[in-house]
């Protein structure tokens, strides 16, 4: 764009780094003044192997996280569980991306923590570690300023149903299942689950999705506004046709989609008032930016 000054560009792009800065996007939730020992919980988590977290990043802007353990049916492994925070390191960083599909390999999402995994760490120490450390990860996968959509093949149990409360989005084939397991386990859940089903569905249906511990079928999670469509697709299609529906959500300038999201993040966590203040923070990272400019010089009509 010609008429846009080298100057201009520059000052637009240290204004996005200061509000970039200002906006505390990464912060995990738990620290050592929460008692916890990150270090020491990925040691622990790192003697418990099996399965990996792949991340493929697209040229469109466009991500998928893969995630696999075949003979477990893509239960999280302790490794998978520090995989997992990796990717999601590596999606902070990535200032071109504007979406996020995650997945779970062989037709099925996630059966939740690998019982093996969860069986080494039944202690309250290890147990409470894990924890924090798998709800940081997933509250900064939820903070990512991606659209996020989790596709949901075969089942999402337990935290793997968890895991898909993080995303933005849930699209599910004919035949897959939510659920969240953990009243049958003696437990509740751990990874955040419990907060993020409330702020989906709200309080008396995650109340008896949580002590039903109930299967949840496409049908019903449209209708309780936890899935937003089905896929009929095979499962070797099923990604293809995730990357269309995210599609129209996407498209145009990674900064004003990833502003987007941004917003959407700040109104779920804070105050009305701290919401619409950081709402103008972020509106002063894309006006009069190239998208912006680009636009007026257009003048396109809506109708
Ligand atoms: C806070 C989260 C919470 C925690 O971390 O404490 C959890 O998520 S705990 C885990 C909760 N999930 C489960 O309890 C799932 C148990 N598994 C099943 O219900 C079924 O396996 C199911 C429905 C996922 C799939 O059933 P299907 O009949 O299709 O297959 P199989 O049962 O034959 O499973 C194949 C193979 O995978 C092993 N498997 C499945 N899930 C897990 C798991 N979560 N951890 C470890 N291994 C798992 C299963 O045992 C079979 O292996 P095999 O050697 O043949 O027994």
């Amino acid at each position: 764009m010609p008429y846009i000054t080298d100057m201009a560009l520059n000052l637009w792009r240290c204004v996005m780094k200061r509000a970039e800065a200002r906006w505390c996007l990464y912060r995990s939730l738990y620290n050592s003044s929460h008692g916890f020992n990150e270090s020491e919980v990925k040691r622990k988590l790192a003697e418990l192997s099996g399965g990996s977290v792949k991340l493929c990043k697209g040229e469109n802007g466009i991500a998928e996280l893969g995630i696999s353990n075949s003979s477990r049916k893509n239960a999280l492994s302790g490794t998978m569980m520090l995989e997992l925070e990796e990717r999601i390191s590596d999606l902070e960083k990535w200032k071109e991306g504007k979406g996020l599909i995650v997945y779970g390999t062989e037709d099925t999402f996630c059966s939740g923590g690998d019982l093996n995994t969860i069986k080494a760490i039944s202690n309250a120490k290890d147990g409470l570690m894990m924890c924090m450390f798998m709800q940081n990860t997933l509250t900064r996968l939820q903070r990512l300023p991606l659209i996020s959509v989790a596709l949901i093949q075969g089942k999402a149990i337990g935290g793997g149903a968890e895991l898909c409360t993080a995303c933005d989005f849930r699209l599910m084939t004919e035949g897959s299942e939510i659920r969240f397991v953990h009243k049958h386990m003696g437990i509740v859940p751990g990874w955040g689950g419990a907060s993020r089903l409330i702020q989906l569905v709200g309080s008396r249906q995650a109340l008896k999705l949580l002590s039903g511990a109930l299967r949840i079928p496409p049908e019903h999670a449209i209708s309780i506004g936890l899935a937003d469509g089905t896929l009929s697709s095979a499962a070797d299609s099923a990604l293809e046709e995730a990357q269309k529906w995210i599609t129209p959500y996407t498209k145009g300038a990674a900064n004003v989609t990833r502003a987007m999201k941004k917003l959407i993040v700040c109104g779920r966590e804070h105050l009305f008032e701290d919401a619409i203040r950081k709402e103008k923070d972020i509106f002063a990272t894309v006006w009069g930016g190239p998208s912006n400019l680009q636009a007026l010089s257009e003048r396109t009509k809506y109708n």
